[in-house]
């Protein structure tokens, strides 16, 4: 909504007057709140009228309105209006219509809306937020009768800038307990995202994003490892990012200049894949007309990247061997010898060593490739970087669709680190591009993301006939092992607040040196 004038120059003189009732204290759900007892929403006796914001404002509280019926009987006190000015989060106020009946300094900040022109409209209007049409918070409040806390959800302000925010929601009743409102306190937390960002930018390798510690040793002597000519093998489960880890290796070697040529080596029957590795020359088979140049060929003084190598027949193991002995390969059809200058970065999500052990993949190549191993853990094994990949991977899809989606919410958030990610990080990079299709802008909320998700989290272990203090104890027990006792990033999983998890295990007696923590 466009201000009509810069707030700085419109000074407090043309903030509408708050009015307080006695009658209507502010309540927390089913809570009556004592703090600011009698704050109200209609304007002060003997101010000067604003067309629109006065005017309108007594129309709309006349009649059978309980809200109007007090507060023209009553005013903010001064001290209640410091205390409310004074205060770093927005409050506001809203009577059973959604339109806004007061709104503080913070508030006015926040939105770039001074309160002239906010009280009086609808709260959508004002917040325009990506929440506003299908899941309004106040109106869940005012619906159920349940506060709502911390919940994110991304605004509209007045200068077009969307911004994230964090709000609180509880209902406003008049001294007889009918409801009369609802009453939104929300913190702006652009700078606390752009803080997160900045540091987010530090856990940044190449093209890899990571802050756990196993991949961060990984980052430390990947230069080294790129920059010496040994054979690379790289071990993890699909989806782990192999793929991603020898691009960089290839980017941070001497052969950087030269091609990066990838094949999975699994997806190929054995004469197409030898074929494919080595080339042919026409004649060599029905099919080949013309002399095709093959994978080594073409990442000549490059790197060539063999993917699922485990998959490998036991005949074409005999011929990479010799390749990565003598260097040295015939075209398929060919008696003529070539040689070969590429480097080889292998990859395999099955245990190769075990491969070995079973008599299906050959010692002495196993022994050729293993020069240098990287491992890369599961995501489930690295739950701290859910929030950064999910970010690295907004950020690249709002380039490409030319978006705007500022994050995840704390629910969804809390959703992906209770999920455990089998198809690890390409599953989590495909469970954000559906939510892109879904999400306009602002936060993703859970409701963009597939149902599958939400089953998993919903899905609670057998009670076991335990009672509900042992099952809170249970949950958090397994959240923390899950999360290696961080109690930041278990909390976090666990949708609550870091000082209540805190809490919470000094009720339920959990502590760090807790000897079930092992059962
Ligand atoms: N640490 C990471 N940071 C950013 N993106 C990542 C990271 N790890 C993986 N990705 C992305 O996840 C997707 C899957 O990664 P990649 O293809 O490298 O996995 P893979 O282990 O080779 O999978 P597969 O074994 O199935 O071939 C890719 O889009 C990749 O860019």
């Amino acid at each position: 909504m466009p201000r009509k004038r810069p707030l700085k120059s419109m000074g407090r003189n043309f903030r509408p007057m708050k009015t307080v009732s006695p009658a209507m204290p502010w309540c927390s759900g089913e809570r009556t709140f004592h703090g600011f007892s009698g704050m109200c929403v209609s304007r002060a006796a003997g101010l000067p009228a604003r067309p629109g914001a006065i005017h309108g404002k007594e129309t709309l509280l006349g009649g059978e309105n309980p809200v109007a019926q007090s507060a023209k009987q009553h005013i903010l006190s001064p001290q209640t209006e410091t205390i409310l000015d004074s205060i770093a989060d927005g409050v506001f106020t809203v009577d059973l219509d959604w339109r806004i009946t007061s709104f503080n300094r913070a508030a006015e900040e926040i939105t770039g809306v001074s309160a002239s022109d906010a009280i009086g409209r609808p709260c959508c209007e004002v917040f325009r937020a990506n929440v506003c049409e299908s899941t309004c918070v106040l109106k869940f409040t005012m619906e159920t009768r349940k506060p709502i806390v911390n919940k994110s959800v991304a605004i509209l302000r007045a200068d077009g800038r969307e911004i994230p925010i964090s709000v609180s929601t509880a209902l406003l009743k008049n001294a007889s307990g009918h409801t009369i409102g609802g009453v939104e306190t929300f913190r702006d937390l652009s700078l606390v995202e752009t803080l997160r960002k900045e540091i987010d930018r530090q856990y940044r390798f190449q093209d890899i994003v990571s802050k756990s510690p196993a991949m961060l040793e990984l980052f430390a002597i990947l230069p080294e490892v790129a920059r010496s000519e040994s054979t690379v093998l790289i071990q993890g489960e699909s989806g782990t990012g192999k793929e991603l880890l020898s691009r960089a290796v290839h980017s941070l070697s001497s052969r950087a200049a030269g091609p990066f040529v990838a094949i999975n080596c699994g997806a190929l029957p054995d004469t197409l894949l030898e074929s494919e590795l080595f080339g042919h020359v026409a004649g060599a088979f029905t099919d080949a007309r013309k002399n095709r140049a093959g994978r080594f060929a073409q990442a000549e003084g490059g790197t060539l990247f063999l993917d699922e190598i485990g998959d490998v027949s036991p005949a074409l193991q005999v011929r990479l061997l010799r390749v990565l002995e003598e260097r040295t390969y015939e075209p398929l059809g060919s008696s003529r010898t070539v040689t070969a200058n590429v480097r080889i970065v292998a990859a395999s999500n099955r245990d190769l060593a075990q491969l070995v052990a079973e008599g299906s993949f050959r010692k002495d190549l196993y022994y050729r490739i293993n020069v240098v191993k990287l491992e890369l853990p599961t995501l489930a094994r690295r739950k701290e970087d859910i929030p950064l990949l999910a970010e690295h991977f907004i950020a690249r899809l709002n380039k490409l669709r030319n978006k705007n989606i500022l994050g995840l919410s704390h629910e969804a958030l809390a959703v992906f680190m209770r999920h455990n990610w089998p198809g690890n990080i390409r599953e989590l990079e495909n469970v954000i591009e559906y939510a892109f299709i879904l999400c306009r802008g602002g936060l993703i909320q859970p409701a963009f993301l597939p149902e599958y998700l939400h089953a998993h989290a919903c899905v609670l272990p057998d009670s076991g006939g335990l009672s509900l203090r042992d099952n809170e104890a249970r949950a958090i027990r397994d959240a923390l092992d899950r999360n290696q006792w961080r109690r930041m990033a278990t909390a976090r999983e666990l949708g609550i607040d870091k000082n209540t998890l805190r809490r919470k295990m000094k009720r339920l007696n959990i502590r760090a040196d807790d000897p079930r923590r092992d059962e």
